[in-house]
């Protein structure tokens, strides 16, 4: 009934069968973004088969992300999330319906809603004293840390603590299974992240062109060895204790609110997993990123140290409840958010039916990138968009819930990240805490200005070359000692 609207700018060259599939480069969201400079703030890409429509304006996020909302509330299959997703039972990977809500909620209910997350504010604070223990016996070697491994353990322990009451690294477990856990966890932010032919030209699929598929079968099994051993261990030692985690609560969940049948194995497997993989990295990426930015900007270090040491002082480490105080903190995680954006392209979403967006016409069932690397760096939005600048968000209203489109780390809408308050409160009281407690000193022989700032490909956007950083106490002794 309505005239139909034109397609959206498309980039050159397109070749047969691959189409633009060439283009993407290394890092395709940092080619989507140079391409949005000519082609505009929504184009469309032939990706083999595969419709694939970029965002990249705040403006255009709004109308895909809040507007047409559950239009595009869909999913895009891969083979890699097909299988890691046990047959899309997770809920990043379940298509929009009545699975994937009643699972968000569960999530919700046991995890992420404010009485959970007060609930697990110990084991935080716990998993932190660990780590502050562990770096202050390390410094006193004045030898330089990886940060990306400190960050990563101990926020695998928060996690793993959290979804099934079991910490792996530091005490008690051997060696062989953390490694193996490790293993499993990285390959798959690998295997999930990487770019697989046999996703857009299907003809392919067969010959596994690459071996990724061949790779993620494996993965697959060992993955499952890993969970049913998860399973089975806590079904045996639920008899003794009477605290509940949330593997409790999916194990005993029934006909509670509206599952009719119990929830299978699988779908276990499916949600547990997805804890893992969506819950660590994330955070590392952030945390690191942050530093690096420190590093960068000494002037900015030193502000909110002082910061800091005017509403903490010296005399104990900073409190969950102290954040809100901490204006210049929150400013720092915004900015890093802002400049490196974790998930850079969101998961991907569909659209169920075709729609219009800036007056383009969008084909049902495309694949739609609405690319955080474009839309934070937008210059209708900020100023220098290029610098990092935490001042740009002091006494500004913009924050990154979902509701401001110009700052985006979490998603918005239905799809937004379902566990934004705990994954912003872990970057900012590890930030606040780590940046309190120790004075932070490249290596000698490392250069600030020559610093390599490229990222690699996973599941998140991480510092390719991990951070080596030299820390020292900068608090009295006793503090650091649990
Ligand atoms: C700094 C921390 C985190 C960031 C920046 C982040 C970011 C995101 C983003 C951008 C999405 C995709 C939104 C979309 O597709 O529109 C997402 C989805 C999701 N995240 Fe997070 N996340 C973080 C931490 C976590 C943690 C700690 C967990 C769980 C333990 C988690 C679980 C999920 C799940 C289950 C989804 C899928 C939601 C759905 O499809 O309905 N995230 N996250």
């Amino acid at each position: 009934h309505h005239t139909k609207s034109k397609r959206a700018p498309r980039p050159f060259p397109i070749w047969p069968v691959l189409g633009n599939l060439p283009l993407l480069g290394k890092l395709p969201y940092q080619t989507f973004y140079n391409l949005s400079k000519t082609y505009g703030d929504i184009m469309e890409l032939k990706l083999g088969s595969i419709s694939t429509v970029i965002i990249s304006s705040t403006k255009l996020a709004q109308e895909v992300l809040k507007t047409h909302d559950l239009i595009f509330a869909y999913r895009p299959n891969s083979i890699a999330s097909h299988f890691l997703s046990y047959d899309g039972q997770s809920v990043g990977w379940a298509p929009y319906g009545d699975y994937w809500k009643q699972m968000r909620k569960l999530s919700m209910l046991e995890l992420f809603n404010t009485k959970s997350l007060e609930a697990s504010k110990n084991v935080r604070d716990e998993e932190f004293s660990f780590l502050l223990h562990r770096i202050f016996e390390d410094c006193k070697e004045g030898k330089p840390m990886n940060i990306q491994t400190q960050l990563s353990n101990s926020s695998m322990n928060l996690i793993t603590r959290l979804l099934f009451g079991k910490r792996y690294f530091g005490i008690n477990i051997s060696n062989e299974e953390c490694e193996e856990f490790k293993d499993i966890i990285y390959k798959q932010g690998h295997l999930v992240g990487a770019f697989n032919i046999s996703d857009f030209v299907p003809l392919l699929k067969p010959f596994d062109l690459q071996g990724l598929q061949h790779q993620i079968k494996k993965i697959r099994l060992r993955l499952d060895q890993f969970l049913d051993k998860i399973i089975q261990e806590h079904m045996k030692e639920n008899k003794l204790k009477d605290s509940k985690d949330f593997l409790d609560a999916m194990l005993s969940r029934c006909e509670i609110n509206g599952f009719s049948d119990k929830l299978d194995d699988n779908k276990v497997k499916a949600i547990i997993n997805e804890g893992l993989m969506a819950g660590s990295e994330t955070f590392t990426t952030t945390v690191e990123w942050a530093f690096v930015e420190l590093l960068k900007h000494p002037e900015v270090m030193k502000k909110a140290q002082d910061e800091l040491d005017d509403v903490v002082g010296h005399q104990r480490i900073v409190d969950e409840k102290d954040v809100p105080q901490l204006k210049y903190l929150q400013a720092i995680v915004k900015e890093t958010f802002r400049l490196h954006p974790p998930v850079p392209t969101l998961i991907p979403h569909e659209n169920f039916e075709s729609c219009e967006v800036g007056g383009y016409h969008v084909n049902a069932k495309s694949m739609i990138l609405v690319n955080l690397w474009a839309i934070h760096r937008d210059p209708c939005a900020y100023e220098n968009p290029l610098d990092f600048n935490p001042e740009r968000f002091i006494g500004s209203v913009i924050d990154v819930k979902g509701n401001d489109f110009q700052l985006l780390p979490f998603g918005s809408g239905r799809r937004i990240c379902p566990a934004l308050s705990l994954g912003l409160i872990m970057v900012q009281i590890y930030l606040a805490r780590l940046l309190h407690s120790f004075v932070w000193k490249l290596p000698k022989e490392e250069n600030i200005e020559e610093l390599d700032m490229t990222e690699k490909t996973s599941l998140t956007a991480p510092k390719a070359i991990p951070l080596q950083v030299i820390p020292n106490a900068r608090l009295p002794f006793h503090l650091y000692v649990t």
